[in-house]
């Protein structure tokens, strides 16, 4: 039953499959090997999932409303822009395969609502969340000045240093003008840390 249900599921797109790793990421840097688990643990991993695999990551994106984070996980997932506005309520889900040295591999991204009165059911799904991504309007300054709350909250819902952080900024096509040609732009912010911004949904492909 499990075998026939396994043909139904679509092959991972190539551009998701890594099928080597970086010269500075090799898997000799891991700490275990799969050798090192006691028998037990490997018996229990194979009857669970029916072959070792990697665990499903948990990405959640964060910031205002109508910055651009369905848009951005629409881009990333589905490659595809939509201009009309259909605000997210409360939180939706996109499950992206990818398949590492053989072995498969899930970001379970987390679509959350930046409307005020969804607030508490968004921050529900914080929790257990390997990454964080704040997002902000680069043509919106004051979204940028949120994007602290915002990444205060879902950190809060977290294990201290358990999250990888990125603060992305969307909408670079409204702001072009302003801009230098460069693809990429600092900010330096109050926090000593500096945050590299580089995304527009629509008009970066
Ligand atoms: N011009 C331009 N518009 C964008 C870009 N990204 C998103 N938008 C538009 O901005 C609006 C809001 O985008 P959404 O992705 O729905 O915003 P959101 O942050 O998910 O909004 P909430 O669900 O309310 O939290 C939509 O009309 C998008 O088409 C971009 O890079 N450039």
């Amino acid at each position: 039953m499990k075998s026939s249900l396994m043909h139904l599921v679509p092959p991972v797109s190539r551009e998701r499959i890594i099928s080597q790793f970086p010269k500075w990421y090799t898997p000799e840097a891991c700490l275990q090997f799969k050798e090192h688990f006691h028998a037990q643990v490997r018996t229990a991993c194979q009857q669970s999932t029916g072959t070792a695999g990697l665990k499903i990551s948990k990405v959640v994106v964060v910031g205002d409303l109508h910055v651009g984070k369905t848009s951005l996980i629409n881009r990333f997932c589905k490659d595809n822009f939509d201009r009309d506005y259909k605000a997210t309520i409360g939180v939706d889900f996109e499950i992206e395969r990818f398949e590492i040295i053989g072995m498969p591999y899930n970001l379970q991204i987390w679509d959350t609502a930046g409307q005020e009165k969804f607030k508490c059911i968004a921050s529900a799904y914080y929790r257990g969340a390997e990454v964080i991504i704040t997002v902000f309007d680069l043509a919106d300054i004051q979204t940028l000045d949120h994007t602290k709350q915002w990444l205060e909250d879902a950190l809060r819902e977290n294990e201290p240093d358990s999250s990888f952080i990125f603060l992305v900024g969307t909408k670079k096509d409204l702001v072009v003008s302003k801009l230098s040609s460069d693809k990429e732009i600092r900010f330096f912010p109050s926090s000593s840390s500096d945050f590299l911004c580089k995304s527009c949904t629509m008009s970066l492909r």
